[in-house]
């Protein structure tokens, strides 16, 4: 049966209907409630404005908000306006204005309409802003990029993928560039054919399973098996070491990073109203030990006979190579690992510091390899959008035959993605529908966007559900229709299409969901027919979400004659 997407617990509406219990149950209560929050807001304001206080005495020198100007030098604006925008409640801010969405982006849209592209919104003690529209978001993140590339402060955060959540720092910038040679192999470079091999060998697997698999029952429960197969090839790629699909550790780590990946992609109202977090309590309990779980595995399976047994000198094979490599060298900046083990006891004692994550090398690692779960549940939506749209399906096969008949080899290869034109065009309509919105960036100093004033430690939305589903961008953007990114036989990506970002805090991974989407997608369509158990109609691939539930999709794998 085809569930939705709703499986794992809770989004940013059940925070927002905790919020209206809290102010619609007993007045007794609220009264109490009331006054402890507001104890607790006086606190937390302090303690933003003494942060952005001391942001500002950075920036004394700038009276005024900073343009940027053709040399990349910081120019002072003197006339900057407030952006317009809802008038805000008490404590919830403008909280209400999210809430009743399917997707809270959606809302950024309809207030765009009433408000402009730029919108200044208070979400609880969090003064934000939502930028809509390709210009002012390119100010963000590429003219005036160095303005805004810190991340939200947000708790949850600090126990995920830090690497991603972290502010820009050298050390961040030093992380970065050592995994462009990994995660960006350049085509025929020893990475790149290396990681083209791990995949046809995981690929052959995936295959015999899902034919074993069709032997015992009727339908193919395909997410596990996408799953198993992304964390593998990344765990050999990144570290050369393969897992037994049957290891009952191995299985929970890919659980786990699962359930983080889900997290990540969810907004709660607890984010904004640090208040909330008892109310939360138990989730961040859950969401404590699935990360602590994910770093002793890593450290025991991966890392500790790897870090004994390595020569400074000896010539990298594999990213994790290079970053025990960095940190024995002593290189700068200095990448601290034992700093895992101190952390681990953090995380143990029950002190408030242990909220206090380090950069370290381990979480380099752990967030590289948790990329897998973004391009699995990626992949199975691939899928869901194929089974549904069977003139797709057929189109793809076409493609895939045609080449596979002009010469011997049996497979197709990550180097084929120029010659799949179709096949590729479904991996960016499928990217167009279902990408997630970019992790929001914070302003590291006052700035402006669009002649709108920011203030340094302003959360900033960009609206790229807006880039990817307005109809003023694109024709018929409800529809999937992956014709629309091939213009004369060739594939043609809009300017506008930014599923991953640009600029400095842009994907580290986007070429590792090109390279496997494409190759995981050929290949079984190479092999299968892939049909739903259900009417095409009853599929559900909801829009502007990349996270999925544990198990969403069965299909129907039939071998194709
Ligand atoms: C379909 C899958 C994926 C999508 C749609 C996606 C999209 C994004 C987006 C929109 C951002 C934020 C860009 C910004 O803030 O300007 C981002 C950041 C990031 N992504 Fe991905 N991503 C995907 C898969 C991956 C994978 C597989 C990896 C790892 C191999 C990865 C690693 C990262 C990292 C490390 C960052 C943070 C970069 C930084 O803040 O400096 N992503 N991704």
């Amino acid at each position: 049966m085809i569930k939705s997407d709703q499986d794992y617990p809770t989004n940013a509406k059940s925070d927002c209907k905790a919020v209206m219990l809290l102010f619609s149950s007993n007045t007794l209560y609220i009264v109490m409630t009331f006054f402890v929050l507001t104890l607790i807001l006086i606190t937390n304001d302090l303690n933003i404005s003494v942060m952005r206080k001391k942001m500002l005495k950075k920036n004394e020198h700038r009276k005024y908000s900073v343009m940027v100007d053709e040399n990349n030098n910081d120019k002072v604006d003197e006339k900057l306006k407030e952006a317009p925008g809802p008038k805000p409640k008490m404590i919830v801010g403008n909280l209400d204005a999210l809430d009743g969405y399917e997707i809270p982006y959606q809302a950024f849209s309809v207030l765009a309409e009433k408000y402009g592209k730029i919108i200044k919104l208070q979400l609880g003690s969090v003064p934000s802003m939502v930028i809509n529209g390709m210009e002012n978001i390119k100010e963000v993140l590429v003219s005036k990029g160095q303005h805004f590339d810190s991340r939200p402060n947000f708790k949850r955060y600090h126990m995920l993928f830090t690497l991603a959540f972290c502010d820009w720092s050298e050390v961040q910038r030093t992380r970065r560039d050592m995994l462009i040679p990994h995660t960006f192999p350049r085509k025929f470079s020893m990475n790149f054919n290396r990681f083209s091999d791990i995949t046809m060998e995981h690929l052959q697997q995936l295959t015999v399973e899902i034919k074993s698999s069709m032997k015992e029952l009727k339908s193919v429960s395909v997410k596990p098996l996408v799953v198993s197969t992304c964390a593998n090839i990344f765990t050999e790629y990144f570290t050369s070491r393969n897992f037994d699909r049957d290891n009952e550790k191995f299985q929970k780590l890919i659980t786990n990073f699962d359930k983080i990946f889900w997290e990540v992609n969810q907004g709660y109202a607890s984010d904004f109203l640090p208040f909330l977090l008892p109310l939360r309590r138990n989730q961040m309990k859950q969401m404590e030990q699935w990360s602590h779980e994910i770093r002793n595995f890593i450290n025991e399976n991966i890392i500790t006979d790897r870090f004994e047994s390595w020569n400074v000198g000896d010539e990298p094979n594999d990213y994790i190579d290079s970053l025990i490599d960095h940190v024995k060298q002593k290189l700068q900046p200095r990448f601290e690992w034992e700093t895992v083990r101190e952390e681990i006891k953090l995380r143990n004692s029950n002190s408030l510091t242990k909220f206090i994550i380090f950069i370290k090398a381990l979480f380099a690692l752990e967030d590289i390899i948790g990329g897998h779960s973004a391009v699995a549940n990626f992949v199975v939506k691939v899928l869901a959008f194929i089974a549904k749209h069977k003139e797709v399906q057929k189109n793809i096969q076409e493609e895939v035959d045609k080449l596979l008949n002009e010469r011997s080899e049996h497979s197709v290869l990550i180097a084929d993605r120029n010659k799949l034109i179709y096949t590729e065009a479904v991996i960016m309509e499928s990217l167009r529908i279902v990408t997630s919105p970019i992790v929001p960036h914070v302003a590291n100093q006052d700035s402006s966007i669009d002649g709108y004033s920011v203030k340094a430690g302003t959360l900033i939305f960009l609206n790229n559900y807006d880039l990817n589903m307005s109809p003023s961008l694109w024709n018929e953007p409800e529809k999937f229709e992956p014709k629309r990114f091939i213009v004369d036989g060739r594939l043609v990506k809009p300017d506008h299409f930014i599923p991953f970002g640009v600029g400095r805090r842009s994907c580290m991974g986007y070429k590792m969901v090109q390279f496997l989407s494409f190759s995981i997608v050929a290949n079984l369509l190479k092999e299968f027919d892939i049909s739903p158990l259900c009417n095409e109609d009853e599929i559900k691939v909801p829009v502007g979400s990349l996270a999925m539930s544990e198990n969403p999709y069965q299909f129907a794998f039939n071998l194709r004659t």
